[in-house]
């Protein structure tokens, strides 16, 4: 009977996410209130962990629950094709240059796919190759130490720009956020220039910032002209940007080796860099893919930022814990100025609770995979090529998981990933200390994806986050004043996430708030 019921089961098409006007309802909704797309899809993944879903041409499935999301990150599914839209749609590529990519099958990992590309030199496997690239100059300690402390001087100089000892009013943190934050990683990453050859550069990159989601995944580049217009805009400032850089840059020099240096920026620009020249890429492409590099930057790291700072200075005991919490992770140089060890700050348990917090919250996502062969996801048989998706929102609100009395899942509750244990300090007390705990929570949480495609700058993400807010909080007295629209009027309520953005990761807030701050040192 059992057999029977299994049988049955595979041979039927799980529930399927209803639509008023077949093939236009759902992707219509998703692209212009997601709020309310998510929603039905969360209601829906309720009764069933697996449902169907047309999302205009495409039919996916919405997958739910720890293991089928773990499902999706093993090898049997791949997120290349998704990749192809990004860098075709989003980054703009030339068409010669994206044929080393459909030419290529074999894959990402060291031992290539089966088929007709696994005999391919490793120098020619492009997925692989590109992949070694991220591990070397994103995933490494070094270059993230690197990167950790020349943010951390781009940053001091954003913030010395303001006089110390002295009130300043009318400050909006997000819009600070926006400009300071990005003009300071610009610098550790790709260096100095590209701003000095372009006094707009922060603007158009806030324009441009809004586009790959919607190129990629949203209405086609034929249909879509502004944000074509716009990504074209932002990728010429990078492709002019790489053509002076590579011109002056001496690639045998001893500055081939430095962590940074004023014409290239970063080991990780110059991998960039290096990497696709190897292919010999089109300086088109090579703008694309720096354009790329620099929204995968700051379009998530700068809104989670804010998002820590509106929670932090909403709640003064909270944000009095943390400001003393990072006191432990600061340093005095030998030029008596007081820095942050980045890797002491993502071991601090309440910090890392409030991160995480504002990461389950305002990251949204739809974790896209194909599956390379026919595959069994909660009883579900489905046919090779398939199309699942795992949506972060519905994971990572799930109230079995997250919620505790008193803190529904829906709800910012700064302690909700800590606890208190007992422990004895040096002079043998018993002390009562945090501790941050997350174990096993692999498909219940997935703001960087997961598998092999898992964000490759994710290390660089936690360094930057919690080096912004700990150097905003310790070196600032900050007073909340209101709530405003982004445009500095006055707004009747708090912010909540900006309904534009749809599957753009962080969503950032659709208000600013008003703060006025005094620089202490
Ligand atoms: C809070 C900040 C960030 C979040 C939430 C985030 C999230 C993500 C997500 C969800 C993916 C897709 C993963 C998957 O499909 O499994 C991704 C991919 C990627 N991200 Fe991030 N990201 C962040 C910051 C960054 C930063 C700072 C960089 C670069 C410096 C970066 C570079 C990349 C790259 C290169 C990939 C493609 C990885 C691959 O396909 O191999 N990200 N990110």
């Amino acid at each position: 009977f059992l057999n029977k019921q299994n049988h049955e089961k595979r041979s039927q098409q799980p529930p399927r996410l209803g639509e008023t006007i077949p093939y236009v309802s759902n992707i219509w909704q998703y692209m212009t209130n997601n709020r309310l797309f998510m929603t039905r899809v969360r209601q829906i993944l309720k009764d069933t962990p697996i449902a169907q879903c047309q999302l205009g041409p495409m039919n996916t499935y919405l997958v739910t629950g720890n293991s089928n999301v773990s499902l999706i990150f093993r090898s049997s599914f791949t997120s290349e094709p998704w990749i192809l839209r990004i860098l075709e749609n989003a980054g703009g590529y030339t068409s010669t240059d994206m044929a080393h990519y459909y030419a290529d099958g074999s894959g990402a990992t060291s031992r290539p796919r089966r088929g007709p590309s696994e005999l391919l030199p490793p120098e020619k496997r492009i997925w692989h190759t590109s992949h070694r690239m991220h591990d070397d100059t994103l995933i490494h300690a070094r270059p993230i130490n690197a990167f950790a402390t020349s943010f951390q001087g781009f940053f001091a100089q954003e913030l010395e720009a303001f006089p110390a000892d002295e009130w300043v009013e009318n400050i909006q943190i997000f819009s600070f956020l926006k400009s300071n934050m990005t003009a300071a990683a610009t610098r550790a990453v790709v260096g100095p220039r590209i701003m000095d050859q372009n006094p707009d550069f922060i603007d158009a990159f806030w324009q441009y910032e809004k586009t790959p989601a919607t190129l990629a995944f949203g209405l086609p580049p034929w249909i879509n002209r502004r944000a074509v217009r716009i990504r074209d805009r932002f990728g010429a400032m990078c492709r002019e940007w790489y053509e002076l850089a590579d011109r002056d840059f001496d690639w045998t020099g001893p500055d081939r080796q430095a962590d940074w240096e004023p014409n290239f920026g970063s080991q990780v620009s110059k991998g960039l860099a290096l990497w696709a020249k190897s292919f010999a890429f089109s300086s088109q492409s090579i703008g694309g893919a720096f354009a790329l590099l620099l929204s995968g930057l700051h379009s998530n790291v700068i809104p989670i930022c804010g998002w820590v700072m509106f929670e932090l200075l909403q709640n003064p005991e909270l944000y009095l814990a943390v400001k003393e919490e990072i006191s432990e992770a600061e340093i005095t140089n030998q030029a008596s100025k007081v820095y942050f060890d980045h890797q002491k700050l993502t071991s601090l348990p309440l910090l890392q609770s409030v991160f995480t917090e504002v990461m389950r919250l305002h990251v949204s996502v739809l974790i896209t995979r194909t599956s390379t062969e026919n595959i069994t996801i909660a009883g579900y048989t489905l046919p090779k090529g398939s199309i699942v998706q795992a949506p972060t929102e519905v994971a990572h609100l799930d109230e079995s998981t997250w919620g505790k009395p008193g803190h529904p899942a829906s709800e910012f509750w700064g302690y909700r990933h800590v606890k208190e244990i007992e422990t004895t300090d040096e002079t043998g007390n018993v002390v009562n200390k945090l501790e941050f705990f997350m174990s096993g929570k692999t498909g219940s949480f997935f703001p960087y994806g997961g598998g092999i495609s898992i964000c490759a700058g994710r290390f660089i993400a936690n360094a930057e986050v919690l080096l912004a807010v700990s150097m905003l909080i310790s070196r600032f007295d900050i007073e909340f004043v209101e709530w405003v629209k982004l445009d500095g009027s006055f707004s009747e309520r708090a912010a909540i996430d900006d309904i534009r953005y749809a599957n753009a990761v962080a969503k950032p807030p659709d208000r600013d708030m008003k703060v006025r701050w005094r620089r202490l040192w």
